[in-house]
């Protein structure tokens, strides 16, 4: 039972050095993951957080994938093995020698040393797929953008990032399907928070509007008490509300409302920041900040609790 081990090795006295708090953050290729876990990296300074994208972990280059009859996405297509080794080794405070994939060049480099600092964040495709690998996390997020979306994000990323063109991006979308039902989706079940970039079905609101967020928060971990928030603000930002989980069990659902207008959004901003105790002052002006440059304010919501995760954990 090695991940029962790895729970008795990460709670008990032999650990060599201080256990880093390890957050997961899963999702499909262009879910939003890296989006996600820089605005966190910059707002706790690199001197306290680790970031790796397990894309690192790919077991083929892009010239050697062409030939094989499975996706980047497969298990088998990555080193599973030593990703559950290294997250062992970085749960309990050790370096690991990561590979490194190259995105511009599609190719494995020299591999390189990282240390975990106070906090790590472990990002990408399979990061919930082993029992083992789950019982390395404190926190784990599953992003669950509805299809069309991360379609859209992934065309205008990988068009003009990672040098494909728009039919090859839908091509290995279709191709890839198979593989993230089978492998991918599945982790959405192992997550305490599954976040969804979308619009408010039924309100048609003006294009541009910017996305809202929901945020499911199982009850697998201790989620911050937002009654003070709540009551601040005047709902149209952000509310709670009981849903159904995929099981059908009862969930609180955290609605973060993208049409909400913005001095509102960053009302409940400054609220959940004060109550982190870690700075006075506004929160962290690179929260909220997408790559196209635009600022999204249920992204920084939704950054400011994961950031209240983080610190809670470290209690
Ligand atoms: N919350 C969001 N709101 C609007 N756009 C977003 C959001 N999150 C991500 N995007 C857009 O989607 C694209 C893909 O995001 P990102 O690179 O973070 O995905 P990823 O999950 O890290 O992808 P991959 O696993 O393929 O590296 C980005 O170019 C970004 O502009
Ligand atoms: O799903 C992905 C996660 O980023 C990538 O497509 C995968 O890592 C392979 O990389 P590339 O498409 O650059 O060859």
């Amino acid at each position: 039972m090695p991940h029962k081990l790895i729970r008795m090795q990460r709670t008990g006295d032999q650990t060599p050095a201080r256990r880093p708090i390890m957050l997961a953050i899963a999702g499909d290729s262009a879910a939003g993951k890296t989006t996600l876990t820089k605005g966190l990296a910059e707002a706790l300074g690199s001197d306290r957080i680790t970031t790796i994208c397990v894309d690192d972990y790919h077991r083929y280059d892009r010239e050697e994938r062409k030939n094989l009859p499975f996706t980047a996405l497969h298990p088998d297509c990555n080193y599973i093995e030593i990703m559950e080794q290294h997250l062992q080794l970085l749960a309990t405070g050790q370096p690991i020698l990561k590979p490194v994939y190259d995105h511009n060049t599609g190719q494995l480099t020299r591999p390189e040393l990282v240390e975990p600092r106070e906090f790590v964040i472990i990002e990408g495709l399979l990061p919930l797929h082993t029992k083992l690998m789950r019982a390395c996390f404190d926190i784990t997020v599953y992003l669950d953008p509805p299809e069309e979306i991360r379609r859209q994000w992934k065309i205008r990323r990988d068009t003009q990032k990672r040098g494909y063109t728009a039919d090859q991006v839908l091509a290995e979308l279709e191709r890839r399907e198979p593989e993230s039902e089978a492998f991918i989706r599945p982790q959405r079940a192992f997550a305490d928070i599954v976040v969804r970039f979308a619009p408010i079905a039924g309100r048609n609101d003006p294009p541009g509007t910017p996305l809202s967020a929901e945020l499911l928060l199982r009850p697998t971990i201790r989620h911050p008490d937002l009654s003070g928030v709540l009551a601040d603000s005047d709902q149209r930002a952000i509310h709670l509300r009981l849903d159904r989980d995929e099981n059908g069990r009862p969930v609180d659902a955290l609605h973060i409302h993208g049409y909400a207008p913005r001095e509102e959004s960053q009302v409940v901003e400054k609220a959940i920041w004060s109550q982190l105790g870690v700075n006075a002052g506004d929160p962290p002006a690179t929260l909220g900040t997408l790559d196209t440059g635009e600022r999204s304010e249920p992204l920084a919501i939704t950054q400011l609790l994961l950031l209240y995760h983080l610190l809670d954990a470290t209690r």
